[in-house]
């Protein structure tokens, strides 16, 4: 179903870490950009890595297990959401604009109906998952198809040039499935994985915890990652799992965004651990497991600014800092070029 992630240009290191030496600035003055721009150019592949046409995808679906009350809004706002989305007047519109990226909303299993509109990708597999305190959240049949919707509109973007990738989602109910996703995929205790979402207050956690409790108990604690993506998962969640695998075998950069976008990327990774070279992870969520989890990925991430929004608006605050480490890399002088004396030269 899925091409193999290439291995990064490890060989490229050294001629790379050469070129940051070289700018005009004290050895490592640039910090995380420089990181940053080393990783870029090794999974490139080139010394001379870009930015080309970043590219956000907003993925929206609904939620069975949203009936539960686990979170403190109803399902519509899902597909308000959206049309919001398609209207230009959320956050992330917001954000594409001013950092002038490519945004894409795309229906992965909206419940109710979507407003006509030329820039609505639609691929919906179902309207909404199956409420999974009582049953698997979708059959094998859907996953698999929400998998390679995501891994095809993917292709399709790295063909016509996107090499950054920004996964973002809306679905009222999906800090639920993350919170699943997590517990199962990372051994953690429920309660470290799972938090207020959208808002929810004491009571509405203590009861959102007691009914994630209830469905954990329908499963093993040994599954498959694709097994717990059916059983728990969303199809959002699904259509990021085959886009972001899609991503890194095309050597994409994926920006990752927040608990649920990062909770997609931990599925993958524990399919395809080497995802993990592709990825630039964005900010910690505010949301209670995030640190946890990225912390079981040994992940660092760029920014910590307690958002816990979703729609890929971290990983969208993110890019200028990206765009900052590959610009450096491209247009410092280097202190041969510039006169400048080095370290030590006198
Ligand atoms: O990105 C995050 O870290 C994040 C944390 C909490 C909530 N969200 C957003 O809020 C929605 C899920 O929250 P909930 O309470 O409905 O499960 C969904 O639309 C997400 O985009 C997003
Ligand atoms: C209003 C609103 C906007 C969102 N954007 C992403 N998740 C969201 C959840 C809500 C409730």
């Amino acid at each position: 179903m899925f091409d193999p992630i290439p291995t990064p240009a490890y060989e490229l290191k050294q001629k790379v870490q050469a070129v940051i030496d070289q700018k005009t600035k004290p050895i490592g003055a640039l910090g995380r950009l420089e990181e940053c721009a080393l990783q870029i150019a090794m999974m490139q592949a080139t010394t001379r890595p870009t930015i080309a046409s970043p590219t956000w995808l907003v993925f929206a679906a609904d939620h069975g297990i949203s009936r539960r009350g686990v979170s403190p809004y109803p399902s519509e706002v899902t597909a308000q959401m959206v049309a919001n989305f398609l209207a230009g007047g959320a956050a992330i519109n917001v954000f594409a604009r001013l950092h002038n990226f490519d945004l894409k909303v795309v229906d992965a299993g909206v419940a109710a109906p979507l407003p006509e509109h030329p820039e609505l990708v639609r691929r919906a597999v179902a309207p909404g998952t199956r409420d999974f305190l009582e049953q698997a959240a979708m059959d094998e049949s859907q996953r698999d198809q929400a998998l390679t919707r995501g891994r095809d509109l993917v292709r399709d973007l790295l063909a016509q040039g996107v090499n950054t990738f920004g996964f973002g989602e809306m679905g009222i109910g999906n800090s639920s499935s993350a919170a699943m996703l997590m517990h199962f995929l990372t051994g953690l205790d429920l309660e470290v994985c799972v938090g207020r979402g959208t808002g929810l207050t004491d009571e509405g956690l203590a009861r959102k915890t007691a009914i994630l409790q209830e469905a954990a108990a329908r499963c093993f604690d040994d599954m498959e990652p694709l097994e717990v993506l059916r059983q728990y998962g969303g199809f959002e969640i699904a259509m990021m799992v085959g886009a972001m695998l899609a991503a890194a075998a095309g050597r994409g950069l994926i920006v990752v965004d927040g608990f649920i976008a990062s909770a997609a990327l931990l599925t993958a990774a524990k399919m395809e651990p080497c995802i993990l070279s592709y990825c630039l992870f964005a900010h910690c969520s505010q949301e209670r497991g995030h640190r946890a989890m990225l912390d079981y990925l040994r992940a660092k991430p760029l920014l910590q600014l307690d958002m816990r929004l979703g729609e890929g608006t971290g990983a969208a605050v993110a890019l200028p800092l990206i765009r900052s480490a590959v610009a450096f890399y491209q247009d410092m002088a280097s202190f041969d070029g510039a006169g400048v004396s080095q370290a030590g030269e006198s």
